[in-house]
């Protein structure tokens, strides 16, 4: 399975230009990590990506289908294929464990069987599987308001994953949750795109994470891609780049180690990292006054 990006614009509709062109290619079973100051775009990226949002222009192929040239039903079908661990396709609160994770498998089952809940017994098997895999083998029957965030966010991946997806889009997995569940969760995405042999694209805040976790970095600043390698190459001038904007190396080097992280305490504008909360560039994006898009 491969994702490929290509020229990527979004402007919402208040002039903001969110994305000025990315190209992004992603495939295998390799884990991406997409880290960026606050309002550099990488929400908006990833909901382009299933379409959420609509790009304003640029292709995005998934396995050569072009997502953004489809009408509504072939989005719908094409959704299948992509695994959205979400905030905003959060859990039903009142619901089981089990039933939300079998709402993963909405897009297959008819209207009147899923009003029914009447999945198919290899549904429900499937979803058994996923949920020992996740670590919530016996909270099948739990409702969901009664969980801790980590459990919840283990319902949200097993949630995707029985979908069988083809690629898995996370967007700030473990933006609530503390440094070591944070761990245990971008762990547990790492293993499931090994095992699955999905790729695993994710927004992350924590740079730590994503240095400890990526196969890959794509460091995205005000809507560009200004940085793309692997967690050893992101080094104080490549961070300078994403954080702050810096210029561009002339020759391009890196004496980065992978245990040097290059992390800060937020003192100078940088990422702040260490607890779970990162502060990126100091202030909020600013929202456009007339609502946008
Ligand atoms: N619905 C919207 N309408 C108008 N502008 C928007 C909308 N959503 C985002 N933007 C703007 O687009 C830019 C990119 O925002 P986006 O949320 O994609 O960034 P981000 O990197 O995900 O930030 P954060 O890490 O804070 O979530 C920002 O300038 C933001 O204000």
């Amino acid at each position: 399975m491969t994702l490929n990006v290509t020229d990527l614009r979004k402007t919402y509709e208040s002039g903001d230009e969110a994305l000025k062109g990315v190209d992004l290619s992603v495939g295998g079973s390799e884990t991406t990590a997409m880290i960026g100051p606050s309002g550099a775009g990488k929400s908006t990226f990833i909901r382009c990506v299933n379409r959420l949002t609509e790009p304003t222009s640029g292709t995005v192929e998934l396995d050569g289908t072009d997502l953004t040239a489809l009408d509504d039903d072939g989005l719908r079908a094409a959704r299948r294929d992509i695994g959205m661990i979400f905030q905003e396709y959060n859990l039903v609160e009142r619901l089981t464990v089990m039933e939300n994770v079998l709402t993963g498998r909405l897009g297959y089952v008819s209207a009147w069987r899923a009003f029914r809940r009447n999945f198919p017994p290899e549904d429900v098997e499937r979803a058994y599987e996923i949920l020992e895999r996740v670590g919530l083998g016996d909270m099948e029957n739990k409702r969901v308001d009664e969980l801790s965030g980590g459990q919840r966010q283990r319902v949200g991946i097993a949630r995707a994953v029985v979908q069988q997806p083809k690629i898995l889009l996370v967007d700030e997995p473990t933006s609530s949750l503390d440094p070591e569940t944070s761990n245990t969760v971008m762990r547990l995405l790492t293993e499931i795109a090994a095992e699955r042999e999905v790729p695993v694209l994710i927004n992350i805040h924590e740079v730590d994470l994503a240095v400890e976790h990526a196969d890959r970095i794509v460091g995205l600043h005000d809507g560009e891609v200004v940085f793309e390698g692997s967690a050893s190459e992101l080094d104080e001038g490549a961070l300078d780049r994403v954080y702050r904007g810096g210029d561009p190396p002339a020759s391009r080097g890196s004496d980065a180690s992978g245990e040097d992280a290059p992390v800060g305490d937020g003192s100078d504008g940088g990422p702040l990292v260490g607890d779970g909360v990162v502060s990126t560039d100091g202030h909020a994006p600013e929202r456009p006054t007339s609502g946008g898009s």
